[in-house]
């Protein structure tokens, strides 16, 4: 079985660990999101590939999410110490060396989906590991922040900034993935999603994390025009994101902070199923009235026995639709 799957940081490979454990003779190619993606320091730091490439190759640290096992600092330290930042932003040395062999290798001309097929070839996380383009695309956040006269001062920044200086402590009034309308899948995205059997939205965030990979032209309609199974996993569980901090971008987008309306933000035209947490069964009628088959059961992902169990329910779904 060919299965595609969209994926961001955390939330996406930790479903990819349990997808593989599911069905280990599954090939999986995973289409990642690069709009995350920040030059710091001279390097190219893409950290949604490298969660997913860590994850999956036994390098993740598992209390964080991100970032290397095992890891110190002191790189940034003497940065720092030069009063060169930013400091928000925690860069082990372990972790370093990624972007400096990722850095290296861009700078001699090879494409970011050559890259990271070479990083992986260290890491052989199990599956085939795409980035959504080679195209330099950056989710920036348009946010009021006070000013020195104590005034509200309308700005754009980056992503990280957002997510991890800000906490999104502000509220998100705009997120733009900056470059994506000129980008171009990369080589073997939509060859990929052309020969898939099952494409699958894991729960990661649906507007920076899949909504930016979909805003990249021509994956979504790739994805639509797939006939076959487009099946998700809702983020959202009784009204909160599972983790991280998807409520602050989906209000930005205009979407409510539900499982439901995830789902009616995706629509019909592109999801044909839909899997939300047995706390939010009451839903399951709003997603199958929106055109979209709906099934609840749990999706905590406590461990990876636990995100086993919700990947097979996510295959078991599709083949439902397939029959239909
Ligand atoms: O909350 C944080 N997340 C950090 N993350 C996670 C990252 O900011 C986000 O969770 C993702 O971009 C969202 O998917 C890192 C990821 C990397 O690959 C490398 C470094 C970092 C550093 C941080 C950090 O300092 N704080």
């Amino acid at each position: 079985m060919r299965i595609v799957v969209l994926a961001g940081g955390i939330g996406g490979a930790r479903f990819l660990r349990g997808l593989k454990r599911a069905v280990p003779d599954a090939e999986v190619t995973v289409i990642g999101n690069t709009g995350d993606d920040i030059h710091l320091f001279g390097l190219k730091v893409c950290p949604d590939l490298d969660t997913v490439m860590y994850t999956l190759g036994g390098g993740i640290n598992e209390e964080q999410g991100w970032g290397r096992t095992d890891e110190t600092f002191h790189l940034k330290e003497e940065l720092a110490a030069y009063g060169v930042g930013p400091e928000w932003f925690g860069l082990g040395d372990r972790d370093f060396a990624t972007h400096i062999v990722r850095t290296q290798m861009l700078g001699a001309g090879y494409p970011l989906s050559a890259v990271t097929e070479a990083l992986c070839d260290r890491w052989k996380p199990g599956v085939r590991l795409i980035p959504m383009t080679d195209d330099r695309v950056e989710t920036h956040v348009a946010v009021t922040l006070p000013d020195a006269a104590g005034e509200g001062e309308r700005k754009a920044i980056h992503f990280q900034e957002y997510w991890v200086r800000l906490r999104a402590s502000v509220p998100a009034e705009a997120v733009v993935p900056v470059g994506a309308e000129h980008a171009k899948p990369a080589p073997g995205v939509l060859e990929a999603i052309g020969e898939a059997d099952v494409i699958l939205f894991p729960p990661s965030n649906p507007v920076v994390s899949v909504g930016t990979i979909l805003a990249v032209p021509g994956i979504r309609e790739a994805i639509a025009d797939a006939g076959v199974p487009v099946v998700g996993l809702s983020p959202i569980v009784g009204d909160a994101p599972v983790r991280g901090m998807a409520d602050k971008v989906l209000a930005a987008v205009g979407v409510e902070s539900s499982a439901a309306a995830v789902a009616e933000h995706y629509g019909s035209g592109l999801l044909d199923g839909w899997l939300v947490d047995t706390v939010d069964a009451g839903c399951v009628e709003r997603v199958e009235a929106a055109g979209i088959r709906c099934r609840a059961v749990p999706l905590m992902m406590t461990d990876v026995d636990a995100v086993a169990r919700m990947a097979g329910e996510a295959l078991t779904l599709a083949e439902e639709v397939r029959a239909v």
